[in-house]
C-alpha cells in the first residue's frame, strides 16, 4: 500500500460512495450550526418535509450577531440579533438539536466551543457553515466550512458531496525566538505563500515548531489556513492532543477512551507520503508581525516600514495603492509609529484562555493608554469563567480593558461592537478586509501579545521593546 497523508487517511475512512469521476459522498461526524448560515438550511428541510438524520451529531450556538454587552442575558435588545437568535432557538427546538443559548456558559464562538466541549476529536470529519471551521483541524480532524445548501444536506443526510483536495505540507522547523507566537507563525506563512497559496489544497502543518505549540496555539495556526486559501488545515494528533480532549464533556469515556486513543495514534502521515506542494519555514527567522493593508497577506515584521506600491508587481501594485489609501498610510512610515484608537482581543483565532493569560502577563503593572478603547471578548462563556476564576478578568479590567460576554464581537461588523469610520484597530482576529470591523474601519492583525503592547503605548509596538 502506498504511504498516505493524514488527510488521505481521514478521507478514506469517511468515503461512503465514490462516483466514476472521483466525486465522493463523505460521512460527516460532527456538525456545528450558528445563527447566520443556518436559517435557510432549516427552512429548506422544513419545506421538504425532512428531519435531521442524526440530530445528536449537531450542536447549535449563536455567536456572530449576539451583543457582548453583559446585560444581554436579561433579553437581547438589539432587534436584528434577537430575531436571529430566536430563529436558531426555534429551529433547534423543532429539530431536536442541542443549543448553547446566550444564558448558558457553554455559549461562545462556534470554533471555540467545539474543542472546549470535547466535541472536536482526532480523525473526525467536522463541518460548519463557516469558513474558520479549519480551526478544529488542530486536533487532526478534517474540518472545513460549507455553504448553506450544504448545511441542509448535512442535516438531512449526515453526508456531504465532495471532491478531494490536493495535499500541501507546511513545515515549520526550529525554535521560535522570544516574543514570537502561533499568530506570528500563521501570519508569516500567509505573508510568504499569499492568500491563494493553498488554493485547492488541504494544508498539513508539521515540524518541531508546530509540535512545540500548545493545542490552543495549534488552533490559532489552523484557524488561518483559510486566509492562506486552503480548504482546511490540520495537524497530526499527539499526546498533547489526547491530554487536551481527555475528560471533556463529549470526550469518549472508560474503555471507549482507550480504543479511541489507539485509533487516533494511527492518524498521522506515513513516512514517504506524497505532498503536491511543500513550504518550509525556519522558525528561528520568524519575528512578531503585523498587517499593514487590507489582505491577510499584507504582513510585515513590526520593525519594518509601510511599503510603497512600487515594491509590488502585477495586480498587487494597484491593490497596494488602494490598501494604503484605505488604511490612511504613507509609504515609508515606520510601522511602530502608527497610532491606534482601539484594541480588540478576541475571535476564534485568539479568544482562548491562553491568549487572555498572555495579555494579562504583558499588562502586569501597566495600563491601557488614556483615551484608547480596549476590549477583551472571551471566545466562550467557559473562557470568561476561567479567566474570572484565575483573577485575570479583574486584572485586565483594572488595567483599563472592557470585559465582555462571549461572541464574534468586533471580529466582524455584524453586531453592535464596531469601529467608527476612520478608526484604527489593533486586532487579534483573522481578517483585515475593508469594512470588516465596521464601515471604513481600519484593521491591523497581530498576536494577543502585540495587541497588548499596542494597548499600552497607543501605537503598533514591538512587544519585545516593552521593559
Ligand atoms: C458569517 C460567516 C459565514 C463568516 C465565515 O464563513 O467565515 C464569518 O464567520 C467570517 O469570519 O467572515
Ligand atoms: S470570530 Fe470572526 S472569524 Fe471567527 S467565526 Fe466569528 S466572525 Fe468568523
Amino acid at each position: 500500500m502506498s504511504p498516505k497523508t493524514l488527510y488521505d487517511k481521514i478521507w478514506d475512512e469517511h468515503v461512503v460512495h465514490e462516483a466514476e469521476d472521483g466525486t465522493c459522498l463523505l460521512y460527516i461526524d460532527r456538525h456545528l450550526v450558528h445563527e447566520v448560515t443556518s436559517p435557510q438550511a432549516f427552512e429548506g428541510l422544513r419545506m421538504a418535509g425532512r428531519t435531521p438524520r442524526a440530530p445528536e451529531k449537531t450542536i447549535a450556538v449563536p455567536d456572530h450577531n449576539v451583543p457582548t454587552d453583559p446585560t444581554r442575558v436579561d433579553g437581547i435588545k438589539d432587534e436584528q440579533s434577537r430575531i436571529q437568535v430566536e430563529a436558531l432557538r426555534a429551529n433547534a427546538k423543532e429539530f431536536g438539536i442541542e443549543m448553547y443559548d446566550v444564558d448558558d456558559n457553554r455559549q461562545g464562538i462556534v470554533h471555540i466551543i467545539g474543542p472546549e466541549q470535547g466535541w472536536t476529536q482526532p480523525g473526525m470529519t467536522i463541518v460548519c457553515g463557516d469558513s474558520h471551521t479549519a480551526t478544529h483541524g488542530a486536533f487532526g480532524a478534517l474540518a472545513h466550512g460549507i455553504g448553506t445548501s450544504e448545511v441542509e444536506h448535512v442535516l438531512a443526510t449526515q453526508t456531504l458531496i465532495q471532491q478531494k483536495s490536493k495535499n500541501m505540507l507546511v513545515k515549520v522547523e526550529g525554535t521560535l525566538p522570544p516574543g514570537v507566537t502561533a499568530k506570528d507563525i500563521t501570519l508569516t506563512i500567509i505573508g510568504r505563500t499569499g492568500t491563494a497559496g493553498g488554493t485547492g489544497h488541504v494544508i498539513e502543518y508539521a515540524g518541531s515548531a508546530i509540535r512545540e505549540l500548545s493545542m490552543e496555539g495549534r488552533m490559532t495556526v489552523c484557524n488561518m489556513a483559510i486566509e492562506g486559501g486552503a480548504r482546511a488545515g490540520l495537524i497530526a494528533p499527539d499526546e498533547k492532543t489526547f491530554e487536551y480532549v481527555k475528560g471533556r464533556p463529549h470526550a469518549p469515556k472508560g474503555a471507549q477512551w482507550e480504543m479511541a486513543v489507539e485509533y487516533w495514534k494511527s492518524m498521522r502521515s506515513d513516512e514517504g507520503a506524497h505532498y503536491d506542494k511543500v513550504v518550509e519555514i525556519d522558525a528561528s527567522e520568524i519575528t512578531p508581525v503585523v498587517t499593514w493593508g487590507t489582505s491577510p497577506e499584507d504582513v510585515l515584521p513590526i520593525d519594518g516600514s509601510v511599503p510603497s506600491p512600487e515594491d509590488f508587481q502585477g495586480g498587487k501594485v494597484d491593490a497596494a495603492r488602494r490598501a494604503l489609501e484605505y488604511m490612511g498610510l504613507e509609504p515609508g512610515t515606520r510601522l511602530s509609529d502608527i497610532e491606534i484608537d482601539t484594541v480588540f482581543i478576541g475571535s476564534c483565532t485568539n479568544g482562548r484562555i491562553e491568549d487572555l493569560r498572555e495579555v494579562a502577563r504583558i499588562m502586569e503593572g501597566k495600563k491601557v493608554k488614556d483615551g484608547l478603547r480596549a476590549m477583551i471578548v472571551p471566545g466562550s462563556g467557559m473562557v470568561r469563567l476561567q479567566a474570572e476564576e484565575e483573577g485575570i478578568a479583574q486584572k485586565l479590567q483594572d488595567a483599563g480593558f472592557e470585559w465582555r460576554m462571549a461572541g464574534c464581537s468586533m471580529c466582524l461588523g455584524m453586531n453592535p461592537d464596531q469601529l467608527a469610520p476612520g478608526e484604527r484597530c489593533a486586532s487579534t482576529s483573522n481578517r483585515n478586509f475593508e469594512g470588516r470591523q465596521g464601515y471604513k474601519g481600519r484593521t491591523h492583525l497581530m498576536s494577543p501579545a502585540m495587541a497588548a503592547a499596542a494597548a499600552i503605548t497607543g501605537r503598533l509596538t514591538d512587544v519585545r521593546d516593552l521593559a
